[in-house]
């Protein structure tokens, strides 16, 4: 390797010094930072916690991340192999829990450089899945790295159709075990992460036989590679699936089983089992067996996919205020980009939707949190809305996070497409969330199956009953239609119980119009799944939409929770209006087709927007009639 790279560091004298147009910036505050700052952790307590843990983390040498863009595939490995050590030993040290908050800080300190990410998923699939002996005994080797693992489902054939994965589990009763064997070279699992070269253990997903017959799914803890000299297993062929878009810091692996013997009692248990005769017995609802993946996307929601779009707005408005081009007065000095409506226009969206997505993954997290539990304690009512509500947020979440994250590259020019910016790699790796844990057009047709069966219930039940029998997240589609949106001027679109309402009629007209195109499709003659593959498009629209409604609501219902902080509340009250605006106009159609809005209602919607841009800016006087709507006696929205 020739002379090395001179690279950029926080050694270097000029890097400590900060910028004047960014310090200017810091001072034209119009909120408690701090205040702020401590709701977003959920606490003070949360924000010195938080601070105290990145300040080990950026402290210690054997940390740092400034190289990591210099890197070679097999370099970013060792660095984050090494790395998660590193935090181990950390974290026995200082006695810090393994799901605790600690870790999560230290986590994101490091952006998610570390290995043993699956390891992690793991232990959230045993969680939900094992009973609890199988949770002792593995969640316990786990703890210290005694045994490390990964979660294997995917095949090279099926990633998605899981009643199609072909890795069988077959149940052999004369020696009590399973004989879990690959039959196909589609049968390969390809993709499961910490497999090619690090775990010893793998989680693999086969579809279970037994008493002769199919039962479809299910999860099985096979050994693979020595815990003596690390080697693969007899029966065991596994390695590295090679490089990808970006994750160069895991070894995603590919793994094929020929005839490998486990034990009866290395079945993931809590839903079902095999008796030692082979007799198979049901615990829990059909797909229970797909709970982990309930877990896990909730998990990805705040732990993985949201701090990728935070941190690319932080880094490309920072860059906004520093950066100067262009004049917006021939007489001025060069302007900051910032200033430009068009660069606002661009960064601020994705500012609100970070805002947005953090209270919405809360609310799904508390709602998430009741239901589990029940789940885990047998009741399986929450599940489907559940299921629908974890599948549809990751979905629309890692899309709009993946999108914004590119708006913000793009946003700081050339120096967005530098490595060295941050940026190129916040975009590539978010880009992973769409596709892992389910891939999101999937993910939003199994929310759309929910929609549609609340839809027609909806319809079948009368009117009053019909709202309180449907689950939460949809009781507006039993409510009464609002036909025309009631705003005069452009200050009313700044009223959230309007623009909820909005939202609540376009989500509510797209799911009734798909159903209905489903049930016409059917009166002509077509059957079921043709009918509904005909439809799936307009679902696709119509779940966004639904989405939409849900993260608008959740904002807003935190905005009302904020009442006794005016000064904050305004604040995240401008981001909510952008939020709901900004979709509402990105999508106008929907809101103009049956007459909801009318062009000037559009044109209201649009003044309002471009002034809370200035407004969020600094650059247009704070008035006090965007507060209007809270005030005691407003008109309610609701039809
Ligand atoms: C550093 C970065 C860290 C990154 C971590 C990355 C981790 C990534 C790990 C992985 O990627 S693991 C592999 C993840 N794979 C998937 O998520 C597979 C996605 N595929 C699906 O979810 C399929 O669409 C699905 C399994 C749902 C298809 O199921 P089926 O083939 O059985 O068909 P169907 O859609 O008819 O579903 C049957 C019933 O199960 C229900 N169901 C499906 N999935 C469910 C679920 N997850 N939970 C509860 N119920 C579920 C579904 O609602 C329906 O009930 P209803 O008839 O009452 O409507
Ligand atoms: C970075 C990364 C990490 C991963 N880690 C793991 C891991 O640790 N463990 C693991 O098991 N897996 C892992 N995966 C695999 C991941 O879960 C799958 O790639 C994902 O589930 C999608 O399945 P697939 O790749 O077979 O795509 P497919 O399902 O083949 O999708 C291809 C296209 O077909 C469309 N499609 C498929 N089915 C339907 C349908 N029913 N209706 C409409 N359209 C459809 C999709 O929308 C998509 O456009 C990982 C993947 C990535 C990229």
């Amino acid at each position: 390797m020739g002379t090395p790279v001179h690279r950029v560091s926080m050694r270097d004298a000029w890097s400590r010094h900060v910028n004047p147009d960014m310090e200017s910036e810091r001072r034209k505050q119009s909120f408690d930072v701090e205040r702020l700052t401590s709701i977003l952790d959920g606490g003070a307590q949360n924000t010195e916690l938080r601070r105290r843990v990145e300040n080990i983390i950026h402290s210690d040498p054997e940390l740092s991340i400034k190289d990591i863009y210099f890197m070679s595939q097999n370099e970013r490995y060792e660095n984050a192999i090494r790395k998660a050590v590193h935090i181990n030993m950390i974290a026995r040290r200082l006695g810090w829990l393994q799901d605790g908050p600690e870790l999560t800080y230290a986590y994101r300190a490091l952006a998610g450089d570390l290995s043993f990410n699956i390891h992690k998923v793991f232990l959230k699939a045993l969680g939900s899945l094992g009973t609890t002996e199988q949770i002792a005994k593995w969640g316990e080797l786990c703890q210290d790295f005694q045994i490390i693992t990964t979660y294997a489902q995917t095949e090279l054939g099926h990633g998605t159709y899981l009643q199609g994965l072909e890795t069988e589990a077959t149940y052999d009763p004369a020696t009590q075990e399973f004989v879990i064997h690959s039959p196909t070279l589609t049968a390969t699992k390809w993709w499961p992460g910490d497999m090619g070269r690090t775990a010893t253990h793998a989680l693999v997903l086969a579809q279970l036989i037994c008493s002769g017959a199919q039962q479809g799914m299910h999860a099985f803890m096979v050994p693979i590679r020595s815990l003596r000299d690390h080697s693969p297993l007899p029966g065991i062929t596994v390695g590295d699936i090679g490089p990808k878009m970006d994750f160069d810091h895991t070894d995603n692996g590919f793994l094929r089983l020929d005839h490998v013997r486990v034990p009866r009692e290395n079945m993931l248990s809590r839903f079902a089992q095999v008796l030692p005769d082979g007799t198979y017995t049901k615990l829990g609802a059909a797909q229970s067996n797909y709970l982990s993946m309930v877990v896990v996307r909730v998990s990805l929601l705040l732990g993985e996919i949201l701090p990728i779009l935070q941190k690319a707005c932080v880094i490309a408005t920072r860059y906004s205020v520093v950066r100067r081009q262009s004049r917006l007065q021939p007489s001025d000095p060069e302007a900051k980009i910032l200033d430009y409506q068009t660069q606002q226009q661009k960064l601020f969206p994705q500012l609100a939707m970070a805002y947005a997505f953090h209270f919405g993954a809360f609310h799904i997290l508390e709602f998430f949190q009741q239901a589990y539990s029940a789940i885990l304690e047998g009741d399986f009512s929450s599940l489907p809305e559940l299921h629908a509500l974890s599948a549809g947020m990751k979905a629309m979440v890692s899309d709009a996070c993946t999108q914004g994250a590119e708006m913000c590259r793009r946003a700081c020019g050339g120096h967005g497409f530098s490595k060295l910016s941050g940026l190129p790699s916040l975009v590539t790796k978010v880009t992973a969330s769409c596709t892992y844990e389910g891939e999101n057009t999937v993910l939003y047709l199994q929310m759309a199956r929910f929609l549609v069966n609340n839809c027609l219930q909806a319809q079948m039940s009368s009117g009053s009953t019909s709202q309180r029998s449907l689950p939460q997240s949809v009781t507006y589609l039993a409510a009464p239609v609002l036909a025309r949106c009631p705003a005069q001027k452009a200050a009313d679109f700044l009223c959230p119980d309007l623009y909820i309402a909005a939202w609540a009629h376009v989500a509510a007209k797209l799911i009734k119009d798909s159903v209905h195109h489903l049930q016409a499709l059917m009166q002509s003659g077509m059957n079921r799944p043709e009918a509904w593959n005909q439809t799936t498009f307009q679902l696709l629209q119509a779940t966004k939409a639904h989405c939409c409604y849900i993260m608008v609501k959740s904002f807003a219902q935190k905005l009302e929770e904020l009442k006794h902080e005016p000064a904050i509340q305004q604040v995240l009250k401008r981001l909510c209006d952008l939020y709901a605006l900004h979709g509402l106009l990105t999508n106008s159609g929907d809101f103009l087709h049956d007459g909801f809005l009318s062009g000037a209602q559009v044109d209201m919607a649009r003044t309002s927007y471009l002034d809370l841009l200035s407004l969020i800016r600094g650059t247009l006087p704070t008035r006090n009639t965007y507060d209007h709507c809270y005030k005691a006696g407003e008109p309610s929205y609701e039809a």
